[in-house]
């Protein structure tokens, strides 16, 4: 489970995971600043000895200052602009690296995980979190290394120039800026976590709601949404307050700044006077502590983003750790594939999220062809709740089965059928498919020979063969029109404007319930595996329609296993068997309820209860 606020202790050795195959650019990107800054700090020694040139009437020495500050200005300008390009450049870099690795976390992450979490903290986690992050790279980072270069070389020169005033300045400074740093640093961690954890819950709620958005205004109550929104917005502005309080605390800064540089002024007046200093050195000293104390103030300044940045850091190490576990399951993402299964063949490897293959994990094992699909003492609850939800099924289905799963509302047959197709891992037990127990076996070979057809088929954005086109194996279009034929569609596509390039609107809104049900049952067709399961596949289609098209992908594939679930009785009544399931339990063919009230003679001889 993903933590809300997760430890930021750890961030920059996670950080660093991710930062260290574009180390040569950052290296470079390092000694550039390096040198830009070594500029900056140059000047106000340039501009001393300049001063000293004018006390002296030395016009050479003069000329030299003037044609060395020149110099320096330029280097600065071109060393900047330089360093900025190469971090720039760089972070684009790990944060493109970053969202790969996220999407293929998620894709590749147990379907168990993604339904346990709302779908807005993983997307502001997978998206809003690294968008912060780029920002922060791009621009805070070339802020961060070159104000605390600045106040190191400066330090440094000034320790060089009088080490009794920069022992004054280290005295007087140092402890006070530690302890303000440190009074930030108390808040600062709780503070900025629950920011980040308010944004994330109003991402989700908002994304919750436009989801629901038809729902809400058929039931006429948008007004609960709202008060939801608003109390999540609430919370947002009080968590923004606490940042806002611990980052007031920094502006103590400004007051030790002040503090340090009259003292400075006044003994570094004495030291003059009393010949201790020359001109010059005061001089230097001016500037160089101006400098400073700009880069300390730009550092405090910097540390409110930094704390945001490492938050989010944080938060996103977290649910990369969290994703970082073999993909045994399928992520929910990938259900559109499960509904249109992998080809034979190698070119079928593979899940498909949105028709980008993602590869299964490093489990060797390779199902047969055909065989029997068998459980053995299935046991699998959903974790949050606590309750078993399936309470040691064991049942058979030899190859060739044409089977009817049948139970009442919440008996557990959406939750059998998935474990049956590898989209879940029981806690106990195992599922077989021709001897061989899927849980060794890679997602993408499970997905060749057991496919699951949903009642909700996922459809994205775009064109009918585009959604087609997510059946793993990149069917062409020769091979959807004959998937669409085989199921006896030709005349239904060819009444769409545009037949196979029809636009499906926006995630399919110009589809039916029941046409969205045909693009499903299109893509197990263009798949065509061994074992089938619809899982009230055709519930959305009328009568006729659903009949006709049971039929065909019956016939698509002789010996093919069928597994159906359905609270329809003529879809039931079609099959020759009927396995039953009560309260997460199979039932014998006498006590499996029929649809949708008693059972009738169906035969579960080979279940075993
Ligand atoms: N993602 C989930 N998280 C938590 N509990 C779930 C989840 N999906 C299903 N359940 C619970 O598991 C139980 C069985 O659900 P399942 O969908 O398998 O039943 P079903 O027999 O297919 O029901 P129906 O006929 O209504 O489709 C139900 O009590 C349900 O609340």
């Amino acid at each position: 489970m993903l933590r809300e606020d997760p430890d930021t202790s750890g961030v920059v050795r996670h950080g660093w995971g991710h930062l260290r195959p574009h180390r040569a650019m950052l290296a470079l990107a390092l000694v550039v600043t390096v040198a830009s800054t070594a500029a900056v700090v140059g000047i106000a020694p340039v501009v001393g000895r300049g001063v000293d040139a004018v006390i002296a009437r030395d016009r050479a020495a003069l000329g030299w200052a003037v044609g060395g500050l020149a110099v320096l200005v330029l280097a600065r300008m071109l060393l900047l602009r330089w360093s900025e390009v190469l971090l720039a450049r760089a972070g684009e870099r790990v944060v493109q690296d970053l969202r790969d690795l996220v999407v293929e976390r998620l894709a590749g992450a147990p379907l168990r995980f993604v339904e346990a979490h709302r779908t807005g903290d993983l997307l502001r986690r997978a998206t809003g979190e690294i968008a912060d992050l780029a920002l922060f790279i791009r621009e805070q980072v070339p802020n961060l290394l070159g104000v605390g270069l600045t106040v190191v070389l400066t330090t440094g020169m000034l320790i060089v120039y009088s080490p009794l005033l920069s022992l004054v300045l280290i005295v007087l400074f140092l402890p006070a800026a530690v302890a303000v740093v440190r009074w930030f640093d108390r808040v600062a961690g709780t503070a900025f976590g629950r920011q980040a954890t308010a944004d994330a819950s109003m991402t989700a709620t908002f994304t919750e709601t436009l989801a629901a958005g038809e729902a809400l205004v058929v039931v006429g109550r948008p007004g609960e949404w709202v008060e939801r929104f608003r109390r999540d917005n609430d919370e947002l502005l009080r968590a923004s307050n606490g940042t806002i309080g611990a980052q007031n605390r920094l502006e103590l800064f400004n007051l030790l700044e002040g503090l340090a540089t009259a003292t400075l002024l006044l003994l570094s007046v004495w030291l003059a006077r009393a010949g201790h200093l020359g001109v010059g050195t005061v001089v230097v000293f001016v500037l160089a502590t101006r400098n400073l104390f700009e880069g300390m103030a730009g550092l405090s300044r910097l540390v409110g983003q930094l704390q945001t940045a490492r938050v989010g850091v944080a938060r996103l190490a977290d649910l990369l750790d969290a994703t970082d576990v073999p993909a045994t399951d399928v992520p929910a993402t990938a259900v559109p594939a499960a509904a249109a299964p992998a080809t034979e063949g190698p070119a079928a490897e593979g899940a498909v999220v949105g028709g980008a293959a993602v590869g299964g994990p490093a489990k060797g094992g390779v199902l047969p062809a055909r065989g029997e699909l068998v459980t053995t003492g299935l046991r699998f609850g959903y974790g949050a709740t606590g309750d078993e939800v399936l309470r040691g099924v064991s049942v058979t289905f030899p190859a060739g089965d044409r089977a009817g799963l049948v139970g009442t509302t919440g008996s557990g047959k959406t939750t059998l059928a998935k474990l049956l197709c590898g989209l879940y891992q029981p806690d106990s037990g195992v599922v077989t498919f021709g001897g061989v127990d899927l849980s060794t076996v890679s997602p993408a070979e499970i997905r060749r020979r057991i496919v699951l057809v949903p009642q909700q088929v996922h459809i994205i954005t775009g064109s009918l063969a585009e959604n087609l086109a997510l059946a793993p194996g990149e069917p062409d279009r020769a091979a959807m029109e004959r998937a669409v034929a085989g199921l006896g569609l030709t005349e239904w596509v060819a009444g769409l404007p545009g037949g196979l390039d029809a636009s499906v609107g926006a995630r399919g809104e110009m589809l039916s319930a029941g046409e969205r049900q045909i693009v499903g049952l299109v893509r197990a067709a263009l798949v065509d595996p061994p074992v089938l399961v619809l899982d009230e596949a055709t519930a959305d289609l009328d009568p006729d329609v659903a009949r006709r098209l049971e039929t065909a992908v019956e016939h698509l594939r002789p010996g093919r296993t069928l597994i159906v679930i359905a609270h329809r009785q003529s879809t039931i009544d079609r099959l020759p068997r009927r396995v039953g399931l009560v309260a997460g339990r199979i039932v014998t063919a006498d006590s499996a309820p029929s649809v949708p009230g008693q059972p009738q003679n169906g035969q579960v001889a080979r279940d075993r209860a």
